[in-house]
């Protein structure tokens, strides 16, 4: 099965250390050419919107660790709305193009988009076996999700006669899929396997139906077939109108997977899940007024949280009045966390902490998502006690972690350069620490005793001002703070004291709402 022996797989020069099996080809040059990343090629037009084409097909790379050349076949005016122009550009230059960068980079993988004439798909078919890859993914792309002619019917008996005998797969939409034989309906998913099966006899070793047309009522289901055996990968069928792009960067995704050294059905996987979920991630957003809208490949490395209701850095201010809740509080006055978050919000604090000592992971997941979107819709930044995974699971804004908790420098690596970073510090070398390690506030204390952590050293307003005066970070001061005392607290003299943070002073009292409006007031006053 897969890209594996015969084809151009059986062009590619091997190496003494390799194993017989081409299959092994990418890990031995892995291991060998340590500094040579896996590096796909993608033939195919350009998208001015750059939802699909060329533009998807370096996201799709990009996003899964693979290094993309381009060779540009046509350039289109495109947006959300549909396709508005189409220039190819000149044969001989898609010739060079292909020269200059198969002649010299050590491509493993070459993919295939949009082709303009048959010509193009001539001259590919020529460089190919002067220049030959790993594997090629073959995307016959012929007609937009708009609906617009990107390459017309004759191209067909190029690819045909010519591209497909030298794929290692081809990957046709419903639309294309019924174009390729010859115009018959394609509607049930019984039928993507006769067309799977049909196709195959085209000659790519590997055939995918993709089945984004189906029915909306049906689940994504595409049609996998190796020659032998017949697969349907199933994915859940994503809401949205945000699905331009998709098979391109479906394609691109399995190449780069290829190019790692993965097998095809595992490859196919891998890029099915991933346009499932760059779906899902970026379900929701708004690009164009037109019917279709580019999906966003790069959107799960930000956090839904984040995008909406931070902006590009963290605001030291938000740390004026710092709520950190307890879910032994909440229980004893009968309440619910997200009551009690959005409580604390209308009241006037700035930030959240969620700080959940003994649930299990699953619930404060839940309780962690739920108040995500509480804050999210408040424009409040959520941040997580402890647990990191929690926070990049349910997308928060950032972590507080403690001495004990995972390093602040392992954190942010985790993290990443937008997420919030709160230390705990009592001291002037932890503070300096944190800062070295790149987290973005400290809390300092307990300035006063207090009973909500057990055997906690109280530093007094004396500790706090220390580390204040020496920290390059802002802070925000913790441990029995309340009405009472908290301008005392603002008042030591020191600039980078931005806040306090507060527990039983809000969440230990009969109104929550009430009491913070009160603590809020108050440091609205202070200098
Ligand atoms: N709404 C959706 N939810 C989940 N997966 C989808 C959705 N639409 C398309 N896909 C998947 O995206 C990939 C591209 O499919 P398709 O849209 O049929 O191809 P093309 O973009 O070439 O027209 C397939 O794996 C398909 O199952
Ligand atoms: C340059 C170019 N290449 C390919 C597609 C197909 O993508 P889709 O089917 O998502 O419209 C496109 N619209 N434009
Ligand atoms: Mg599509």
């Amino acid at each position: 099965m897969v890209y594996t022996g015969g084809g151009l797989s059986s062009k590619i020069p091997v190496e003494s250390t390799s194993s017989s099996s081409s299959r092994n080809l990418g890990l031995v040059v892995a291991m060998t050419q340590k500094h040579r990343p896996p590096h796909v090629l993608t033939v195919a037009g350009s998208d001015s919107g750059a939802g699909a084409g060329i533009q998807a097909d370096l996201k799709a790379c990009a996003a899964l660790g693979v290094y993309c050349s381009t060779v540009i076949t046509a350039v289109t005016a495109q947006n959300t709305v549909g396709v508005q122009g189409v220039n190819a550009v000149a044969e001989d230059f898609v010739e060079a193009q292909l020269r200059s960068v198969l002649s010299d980079m050590q491509v493993d993988v070459v993919k295939t988009g949009m082709l303009p004439s048959i010509g193009v798909v001539e001259i590919l078919c020529k460089s190919l076996k002067e220049f030959p890859v790993q594997a090629l993914v073959v995307d016959p792309v012929m007609v937009s999700t708009s609906g617009d002619v990107l390459a017309d019917s004759s191209i067909l008996v190029g690819f045909r006669g010519e591209l497909f005998p030298m794929a290692d797969i081809v990957t046709p939409n419903l639309k294309e899929a019924s174009a390729l034989l010859g115009g018959v309906e394609l509607k049930t998913v019984a039928d993507m396997h006769f067309a799977a099966k049909a196709i195959h006899d085209l000659g790519p070793r590997n055939v995918l139906i993709k089945g984004g047309d189906l029915p909306a009522s049906l689940d994504a289901v595409d049609v996998f077939f190796d020659g032998e055996n017949c697969y349907e990968l199933r994915a859940s069928r994503i809401n949205t109108r945000n699905t331009h792009g998709t098979g391109c960067t479906l394609a691109s995704c399995i190449a780069a997977e290829l190019a790692k050294g993965s097998l095809m059905l595992p490859a196919v996987q891998v890029a099915k899940r991933f346009v499932e979920s760059a779906l899902d991630y970026s379900k929701d957003i708004v690009i164009g007024s037109g019917p279709q809208g580019p999906l966003d490949h790069f959107l799960k490395l930000k956090s839904s949280v984040n995008s909406s209701s931070r902006g590009a850095a963290f605001n030291p201010s938000s740390l004026l009045l710092y709520a950190v809740t307890d879910s032994g509080m909440t229980k004893k006055w009968s309440r619910s966390m997200t009551d009690v978050v959005k409580a604390a919000i209308e009241g006037g604090a700035t930030i959240i902490q969620l700080r959940e000592k003994d649930v299990e992971t699953r619930e404060f997941m839940e309780l962690a998502k739920a108040c995500g979107e509480i804050c999210r819709s408040r424009g409040i930044p959520l941040v997580i006690n402890d647990r990191i995974d929690i926070a990049l699971a349910c997308g928060a804004d950032g972590v507080h972690v403690g001495q004990s908790d995972m390093p602040t420098r392992v954190a942010r690596a985790l993290l990443g350069p937008e997420k919030i970073i709160g230390v705990s510090c009592k001291t002037v070398e932890q503070a300096l620490q944190a800062w070295a390690d790149g987290a973005d506030y400290i809390g300092c204390g307990g300035v006063f005793p207090t009973s909500t952590k057990a055997n906690n050293l109280t530093i007094g307003l004396d500790g706090l001002k220390t580390v204040c005066l020496a920290s390059k970070l802002p802070v925000v001061a913790i441990g029995g703070i309340g009405i009472g005392n908290a301008l005392s607290v603002m008042d030591i003299g020191a600039p980078n004291l931005k806040g306090v943070a507060v527990v039983s002073a809000l969440f230990d009292r009969e109104c929550v709402s009430s009491e913070t409006r009160k603590l809020s007031d108050l440091l609205s006053t202070a200098k």
